[in-house]
This record gives C-alpha cells, sequence and structure tokens, in this order.
C-alpha cells in the first residue's frame, strides 16, 4: 500500500475532484489531502481520501482539496520543511495539481529527494509540455456563454463597442479561443501587439464594415508589460484609448472569477479522470518526476527533466485563424 499525499495550487479549476476519485479509488492507495497548497502540508490536518470519501459528494467546482499560493517552496528552508514534514509523515510521494508555478515548485521537490507528480490544473491553459489543463474547457464554455449574451444584446441594440476582460494570467488563451469560438471580433492578447494605437487603428478599420464590435482583451494585454497576476483593468485603459481615438463610448465588462470553477464540462471531467487513472499507474510502478499531462489528445507521462524545455503557447492553428481573420494584431 503506498501512502500518498495531494495538494492543489495555485488557481482553482473545475474537473480536479475527477482526479482524486480515481487516484483514491485505487485500492493500492493510501491518499491524503491538504488544504491550502504548499503550506497546507505543514499547517492542515490531512483530509483521508478514501474511495468513500467522494461517494456522495458531487463533481462539482467545490474541491475536495482547497487550493492556495504559498511561500515555502520559494527558499530552500521552506522546501526542507516540506520534505521533513512529508517524510516524518511517511509519504511516498506527492501528488501537486496547479498551474506552471506549482510545476516549477514540484520539480524542485523532487530534484530535492521528495518524490512527486504534477497534474495540470488551471483555467489558463499554460502549463508547460502539457496540450491541456484541467478547467480550462469549462472557464472557456461559461466564456462562450456570456460572448453570446453579449451579442444578443449587441443586435438589440446595435451600433456599440463592447469590451470583455477575461482571466489567463500570462497568457492569452482564455482570450484567444474565446473570441474566435465566441465570434468576438479582435482579441488583445499579451502574444502579439497591445499598442493602444494599433488596437484603435483596427478598431476604425473594423468600423467600416461592422455596425457593433466584441473585444476580447487578456488581463494581461498591457502595452508597457507591467502585468502582475491577479491584476484587472487594463482593457479600461485600452478602452479610453479607443474612445478618445474613435470618439464612441466603449461599453466595458471584466468578467473576472465567473469562470474559474463550477460544474465541471465534459471534457474536463474527462480529461481529469483519465490523468487520474494514470497517476494512480505512476504512483504504483514508481513512476516518480513526471506530469501526468495531455499531448494530442492522449494522456502522457512527461519526465519533468525533459519538459523544461519545451514551451506551451498559443494553439497554432487558432493563430493562424486569428490572422487570417484579423482578430489578432501582428
Ligand atoms: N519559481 C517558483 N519556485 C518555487 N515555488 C514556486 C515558484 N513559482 C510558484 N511556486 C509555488 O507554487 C504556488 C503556485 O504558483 P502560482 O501562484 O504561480 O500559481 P500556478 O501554479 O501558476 O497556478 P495558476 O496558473 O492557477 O495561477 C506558489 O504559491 C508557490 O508555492
Ligand atoms: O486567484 P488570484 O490569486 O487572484 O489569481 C488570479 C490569477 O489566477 C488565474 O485565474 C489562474 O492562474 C489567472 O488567470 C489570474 O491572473
Amino acid at each position: 500500500m503506498k501512502k500518498v499525499a495531494l495538494i492543489t495550487s495555485g488557481g482553482d479549476g473545475a474537473g480536479i475532484n475527477s482526479t482524486i476519485d480515481m487516484i483514491s479509488n485505487n485500492h493500492n492507495i493510501d491518499l491524503y489531502g491538504f488544504h491550502g497548497g504548499y503550506n497546507g502540508i505543514l499547517t492542515n490536518d490531512p483530509i483521508h481520501l478514501t474511495p468513500q470519501y467522494g461517494e456522495n459528494k458531487v463533481l462539482d467546482g467545490i474541491h475536495y482539496v482547497q487550493t492556495g499560493r504559498s511561500d515555502l517552496p520559494y527558499t530552500q528552508v521552506g522546501r526542507d520543511k516540506l520534505h521533513r514534514k512529508l517524510k516524518s509523515d511517511g509519504f511516498d510521494c506527492l501528488i501537486v495539481c496547479g498551474g506552471n508555478g506549482s510545476q516549477k515548485a514540484a520539480q524542485l521537490l523532487h530534484d530535492e529527494g521528495t518524490n512527486t507528480i504534477f497534474v495540470p490544473m488551471t483555467v489558463d491553459n499554460d502549463i508547460i509540455g502539457s496540450d491541456y489543463s484541467i478547467g480550462f474547457d469549462t472557464a472557456l464554455n461559461k466564456l462562450i456563454d456570456l460572448l453570446y449574451g453579449l451579442h444578443d444584446t449587441a443586435a438589440n441594440m446595435p451600433g456599440r463597442i463592447f469590451m470583455v476582460e477575461v482571466l489567463g494570467g500570462n497568457s492569452g488563451n482564455l482570450a484567444l479561443e474565446s473570441a474566435i469560438a465566441g465570434a468576438g471580433d479582435l482579441a488583445i492578447v499579451p502574444e502579439y501587439s497591445t499598442k493602444k494605437s494599433a488596437i484603435t487603428m483596427m478598431i476604425k478599420k473594423k468600423l467600416q464594415q461592422k455596425k457593433s464590435l466584441i473585444i476580447i482583451c487578456s488581463e494581461s494585454a498591457y502595452e508597457d508589460n507591467n502585468y502582475q497576476s491577479g491584476n484587472q483593468g487594463v482593457s479600461f485603459e485600452i478602452a479610453a484609448s479607443i474612445k478618445e481615438g474613435t470618439g464612441i463610448r466603449v461599453r466595458k465588462s471584466i468578467v473576472g472569477y465567473y469562470i474559474r470553477a463550477g460544474r465541471p464540462s465534459f471534457k474536463d471531467a474527462s480529461f481529469a479522470a483519465k490523468i487520474g487513472a494514470k497517476v494512480a499507474q505512476c504512483i504504483i510502478d514508481n513512476h516518480f518526476g513526471v506530469m501526468v499531462g495531455v499531448s494530442n489528445d492522449q494522456i502522457q507521462t512527461f519526465p519533468f527533466n525533459q519538459i523544461r524545455k519545451q514551451f506551451s503557447g498559443l494553439h497554432p492553428q487558432t493563430v493562424e485563424i486569428a490572422k487570417q481573420y484579423q482578430k489578432i494584431i501582428y
């Protein structure tokens, strides 16, 4: 029987309970979750995630194990505390579910001697080496729903410019994918030009063809690169400059946190469950120091020392289409 610790870390992501259920339902694994990310390992009592734990719970957006952002893994002193605690509690390994920051910490801990496995979970879908991260699809579905509503109001009251700011951290994935699928007219993403003058020029051009416009702006679309995680409001700055350039008032919405959890979509629940099954297999096989992620729709293990060299950005095909239809400025 393997004794296993699990944390979720960084922003929450819908579907992760399915991963946890698949691990806890393996009869060779004794699973414990610590609330609160890395710090929680030291400060919180573990929850015993038995096969029965999830039995009467809905697989909804409330994580069995609460997430958090923590200071401990940034320092050697902090990481040593984590190593000691996990060892003295008799854990064979640590499962970390989170974004790219959590991934860095998991790699460090593994390199220093604690067996770890990493599971990509973030609405940003910006995990190095994995095509997909748990939570992205649910967030996109919610965004699309909001955009459809906006299309309706745009049709009901024509002649307006709408600006929607979305989460995404340093990645434009949410903004770009939702702009394409939700028929947005322009996505402003940090990977491409965020120059206010270029944006205004593009808006003027589009206004020659359409009466109403819907712009999707990534929260990190700062012209001067001064975005910090959690910042919101850049779209208001951009909207002000569009108004100045076009004379048209821009109707603004910041979507923010509404999209970050909730009932998981089929895609999230399905990938999360399959990732959980693979994680359980890795534990049984003593296969540690890996991310269990997605490549070409297949669940795969990626050794930490290989994924560092790859970078995952916007989806190339989406970018190509966005360029073709002038939905990004490049
Ligand atoms: N460079 C790093 N070195 C050590 N630990 C880190 C590092 N970056 C992040 N961490 C650890 O991982 C935690 C989560 O990281 P971060 O806040 O960047 O979120 P994330 O994992 O990228 O998730 P999300 O994409 O949802 O924001 C941090 O609170 C910290 O404990
Ligand atoms: O929840 P917090 O700490 O405010 O962080 C917000 C950040 O988390 C994310 O939702 C996930 O990384 C980002 O899109 C956003 O920038």
